[in-house]
């Protein structure tokens, strides 16, 4: 058995955490908050998650993570996108938060998921990541959401800033999903939020499991690490869940196609390592069809791991890792955020010259008011 933790920092960090508990708790989107007081996680593996952030607020907005899992880090309400005001409150409470960690026990692999572009979570990570690294010797994986690209220069800055550092900080990798990419979920922002935290976490859970199973074909936590540290340090997960319709053919190509992955990019020219699990029945799972589709990816990539687990009476679902070796939608955003960097360094400098405004209050300069 697996010992794991998740950590989720912030408030994109901290409801994909909640997600997930939400799932292992059984639920779907309408799972019960009532759940988490009378069920069992499903965890196969002993998993311990761990909610860190500054605003109280989205802490208590978790409805399916236990409250002893919840850790306000008192500053404020949170850090305003301000990642050096993040980095110093890290600085201050780092012993409380590494307690936190240390007593719950040691690990087999870690996860610490969070936005690339908040305040907290984004500034906390590569320092929390690169903490753990110089104290354990599990692997730790990040799960990063970039943003929705119109959410301002402030969001953009931090990205390019934050995925550096995170990269820099000793991580094993670097899992991204990218909300931009996600968005066309569709409905109200809060909807879209759900619907890209309900797909993260159905990944992550799935991985969990596979990573604990007894298989048919074997891939297991070496292969994971062997398959993560391919690459240039990121990646991305796809998945699909078939119906009496599809194919296993088809649920292993729409797995790494546009509408599975977390993340855009085109697998057979950017991947450079992959992992593929598929879980279903038997006979469902035709194995020269499997084998088709898998040597068609490595042909074109390299090396690729394949694991397959056989529930009964279950129609196949299929989870693939890529790591990846070029990343064209990374220089897309890149070169967004350095205008946007541009932008408010621009905006200071007219700021910090004498203003427009400062001439109009300096009018009233040796003047008293008069009653
Ligand atoms: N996918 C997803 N993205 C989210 C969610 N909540 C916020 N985000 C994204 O996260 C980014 C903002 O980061 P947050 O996690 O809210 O910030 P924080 O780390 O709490 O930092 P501060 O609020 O600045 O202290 C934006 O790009 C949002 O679009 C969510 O539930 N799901």
């Amino acid at each position: 058995m697996l010992n794991i933790l998740i950590i989720g920092n912030g408030q994109c960090g901290n409801r994909i955490l909640d997600a997930i508990n939400r799932r292992a708790l059984g639920g779907g989107k309408n799972c019960s908050r009532l759940a988490r007081f009378y069920s069992r996680q499903k965890f196969k593996s002993h998993v311990e998650t761990l909610a860190l952030n500054t605003a109280i607020n989205d802490l208590k907005e978790m409805k399916f993570t236990k409250a002893k899992d919840r850790i306000h880090i008192e500053h404020l309400h949170g850090v305003g996108a301000n990642r050096n005001i993040g980095k110093q409150v890290f600085g201050e409470k780092k012993e409380r938060i590494m307690r936190q960690i240390e007593e719950r026990g040691n690990f087999d692999i870690a996860f610490v998921i969070t936005s690339a572009s908040g305040g907290t979570g984004s500034s906390f990570t590569p320092l929390l990541v690169k903490e753990m690294k110089n104290r354990y010797n599990y692997p730790v994986y990040c799960l990063v959401v970039l943003p929705f690209r119109e959410e301002g220069t402030l969001y953009l800055q931090n990205t390019a800033f934050s995925i550096r550092e995170i990269r820099q900080s000793g991580t094993d990798g670097i899992i991204l999903a990218d909300n931009q990419y996600l968005k066309n979920i569709g409905g109200s922002i809060q909807e879209a939020y759900n619907g890209i935290n309900d797909m993260i976490a159905e990944r992550i859970l799935f991985l969990l499991d596979a990573l604990d199973s007894e298989m048919m074909m074997v891939t297991d936590l070496g292969d994971f690490k062997s398959v993560m540290s391919g690459g240039a340090g990121l990646a991305t997960m796809g998945f699909f869940k078939s119906d009496k319709e599809t194919s296993i053919k088809t649920a292993i190509q729409s797995t790494l196609s546009p509408a599975g992955l977390l993340f855009s990019t085109d697998v057979y020219k950017e991947a450079s390592r992959a992992m593929i699990i598929i879980k279903g029945d038997r006979k469902y799972l035709n194995v020269d069809d499997i084998s088709d589709e898998i040597e068609k990816l490595s042909r074109a990539i390299g090396h690729v791991f394949k694991g397959i687990i056989v529930r009964s009476g279950e129609y196949p679902q299929v989870l693939s890792v890529l790591t990846l070796e070029s990343a064209h939608e990374m220089e897309k955003l890149y070169n967004i955020a350095i205008q946007a960097i541009q932008q408010e360094k621009e905006k200071k400098q007219r700021v910090e010259k004498e203003s427009e405004l400062d001439k109009t209050f300096s009018m009233i300069e040796g003047l008293e008011p008069e009653y």
